[in-house]
């Protein structure tokens, strides 16, 4: 049997577009993010994954936006949702809110990458990527995970660092090798999984 994962980052917030450090907050989607949410969805058409029996999103509206753009794109606005803040971007503490171009006049371009991008260095009062995967992974195994390997297919719309946390569960990568990886917004990166949770294709939808 084989499960179908998708993952998406959420389209462009309104905080995005202003270079803010983002985290918990609560921005909206732009114009823009909601039109890489549409093209998520038509992508996601075109190859004919218009069919999910269940989707999972975060705590925020950014997220929701998103997932409900791409329902609504595929033609499933009815589908059983799951909302959960595990899902939550990190929270990124003290940096919430500020300019990320200021924050590395302040601090200086490598503490500010080293925030950032860093696996387990946390900004001051905020989560680094382990704390994030600390908190998402147990929700992933028991909510997301066990669906995928029954063969289901499940369509995710979460934040940059929570799918990071899955992406290296899912293809065994390191803290390390993860931390560096960019994710498109609004960009669906489709999985075919077997019933032992081995990645049997991935494809990006761009
Ligand atoms: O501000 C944030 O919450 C995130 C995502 O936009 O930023 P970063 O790319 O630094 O993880």
């Amino acid at each position: 049997m084989v499960g179908v994962l998708v993952l998406t980052r959420h389209g462009q917030s309104e905080w995005n577009k202003l270079n803010l450090f983002t985290g918990w907050k609560d921005p909206k989607l732009t114009e823009l993010g909601e039109a890489e949410a549409k093209k998520g969805g038509e992508e996601l058409k075109k190859y004919g994954y218009t069919d999910f029996d269940m989707a999972f999103t975060s705590d925020l509206t950014r997220a929701q936006s998103t997932l409900a753009i791409i329902l609504k794109e595929i033609g499933q606005e009815g589908i059983s949702t799951k909302k959960d803040q595990a899902l939550n971007e990190r929270d990124y503490g003290e940096l919430t809110g500020l300019n990320k171009d200021d924050a590395r006049k302040k601090w200086g371009e490598d503490q500010v990458h080293i925030w950032r991008r860093s696996y387990d260095v946390p900004p001051p009062g905020g989560e680094s990527l382990e704390l994030t995967a600390k908190r998402v992974l147990p929700y992933y195994e028991k909510e997301i995970k066990p669906a995928v390997l029954a063969g289901k297919k499940v369509l995710v719309a979460a934040h940059g660092n929570s799918l990071r946390a899955m992406i290296m569960s899912l293809e065994g990568m390191t803290g390390e090798q993860i931390v560096n990886t960019e994710l498109a917004t609004g960009v669906p990166i489709v999985y075919k999984i077997d019933e032992s949770g081995k990645v049997l294709e991935k494809k990006t939808l761009e």
